[in-house]
């Protein structure tokens, strides 16, 4: 095993993702232990050590963490700042300075794509490329084309074995849970097919908008912001054969080999939607076609699969922020099937639904849920961006995105990208347009 990380630097530090993810999850990891001796703070802005501070104290707050003083004075003490032109090889002068005494730095991409290759550029011409590990943020590129491009800029600065392409979801304790469920239960696994199994739905609903970041994600749209990474994965995970063994290239094979049988997308099984007001917000293009909603019926053409749809959808100003996964058994009449629901969020946990006699005279039929609530009966599961910021300061990839599975899920998503037609308006705190609950038969 490859020496953990004495160093992180985190690119675009003034940024959303530092301040809502990176902080947090940087303070838990002090709390540990396990954040190295030296965390620089890099961007343009001419922040000094204080304000970096200040920055990160506010994120940890606004996180809803309960601060201990000395957890966070021992944070703060690590935390330096380099300010400066991302494309200035000056500025990685200074970086390699502050860096000298670093064997294997980490470095953290939390900016937007536009900047990659100038920081790559920047960290090789420093000679800081060689000896460091690499973090970039989904998406990996903006479509299959890009995606190409941007693996073979990395290739040319960091080795392989030292890159990490981050999709947080698969840091997710329920997430990464899906497959311990399938495989471990043999109860579930042998009616995980077709002959049991009529749909399978995938929900990534948000109640909040934009939140002021409607600049970046008017050129992004939630098909690239969530379906092709965050979706997809999971569809992977609920859909992968068995690994052969539990090494992770078995785990990557078989993930990547159910997303080469997933079909692409079609416009015409495809709702695009977008919620009244996105476009009066600032950073939105006149008249934009970007989707705020997007869902979609995906098959995949396998032995296990055919003729069942998955039924994905994503979408922001929702009525609830809820992430889950609805199987939908085939029921021994219309509208019995038993439904097993993971959910996949903050209130993470599994329920499934079966009949029992409902009391009275006559022997009829009510549907109940038998539901587990994990807070209830697990430890406290550590938050995605903590458990992958460890991973990769510790070389390890088995909870990163790979290449081969990035490639399928830009080929799946291809034709309903850049549509420059057909986005539907739908109200704030509405489940999307009523296409969309067309297009599933209803959502369960
Ligand atoms: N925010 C989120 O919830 C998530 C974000 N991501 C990904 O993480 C990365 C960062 O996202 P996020 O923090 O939201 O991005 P931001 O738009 O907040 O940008 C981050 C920082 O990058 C710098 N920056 C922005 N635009 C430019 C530019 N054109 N040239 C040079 N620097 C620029 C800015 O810092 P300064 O000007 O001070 O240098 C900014 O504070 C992206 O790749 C995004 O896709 C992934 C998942 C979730
Ligand atoms: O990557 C992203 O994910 C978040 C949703 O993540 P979650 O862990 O809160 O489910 C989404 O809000 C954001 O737009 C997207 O870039």
């Amino acid at each position: 095993m490859d020496v953990r990380s004495d160093a992180v630097v985190l690119f675009g530090v003034t940024g959303d993702l530092v301040s809502k993810k990176l902080f947090p999850a940087l303070y838990e990891l002090t709390r540990r232990g396990r954040v190295p001796a030296t965390v620089i703070g890099f961007a343009r802005s001419p922040w000094d050590q204080q304000q970096l501070v200040t920055a990160a104290r506010k994120s940890v707050t606004e996180a809803g963490i309960d601060v201990d003083e000395d957890v966070f004075e021992d944070l703060a003490g690590r935390l330096s700042m380099i300010s400066g032109d991302y494309a200035d090889p000056e500025t990685y002068a200074r970086l390699a300075d502050a860096l000298a005494g670093a064997e294997r730095p980490l470095f953290y991409f939390a900016i937007p794509p536009a900047v990659f290759d100038a920081v790559v550029e920047g960290l090789k011409g420093a000679g800081l490329a060689d000896r460091g590990r690499v973090v970039v943020e989904k998406p990996f590129g903006h479509d299959l084309a890009s995606s190409h491009e941007l693996a073979a800029t990395l290739r040319g600065a960091f080795a392989p074995e030292r890159t990490f392409r981050i999709d947080h979801y698969l840091g997710k304790e329920p997430v990464e849970g899906i497959t311990l469920f399938r495989f471990a239960n043999a109860v579930f696994e042998p009616l995980w097919n077709r002959e049991h199994i009529a749909s399978v739905q995938v929900t990534v609903a948000e109640k909040f908008s934009t939140q002021g970041r409607a600049g970046f994600y008017d050129k992004v749209g939630a098909t690239r912001d969530v379906l092709q990474n965050h979706i997809l994965q999971v569809v992977a995970l609920l859909a992968m054969e068995e690994p052969a063994d539990d090494t992770q290239e078995a785990f990557q094979a078989a993930e990547a080999a159910v997303l080469r049988q997933a079909a692409a997308l079609s416009p015409e099984t495809t709702v695009r939607g977008q919620y009244e007001g996105y476009r009066d917000e600032p950073g939105v293009a006149t008249g934009s076609q970007t989707e705020t909603f997007v869902a979609t019926r995906l098959t995949v053409d396998n032995e296990r699969w055919a003729g069942v749809p998955f039924y994905l959808r994503t979408g922001k100003s929702m009525p609830v922020t809820s992430t889950e996964v609805v199987v939908e058994f085939k029921g021994a009449k219309p509208g019995t099937g038993n439904l097993l629901r993971f959910q996949l969020g903050k209130k993470d946990g599994i329920s499934l639904t079966v009949q029992v006699k409902r009391p009275g005279a006559d022997v009829t039929a009510q549907t109940v849920s038998l539901a587990v609530d994990f807070d209830d009966v697990l430890e406290p599961r550590r938050e995605a961006y903590e458990r992958l910021l460890d991973d990769a300061m510790d070389g390890e990839h088995l909870r990163f995105a790979r290449e081969q599975a990035i490639e399928q899920e830009w080929r799946i998503v291809e034709p309903i990208l850049d549509l420059e037609s057909g986005v539907l308006a739908y109200p704030q705190g509405s489940w999307g347009p009523d296409e969309a609950d067309a297009l599933a038969g209803g959502w369960a």
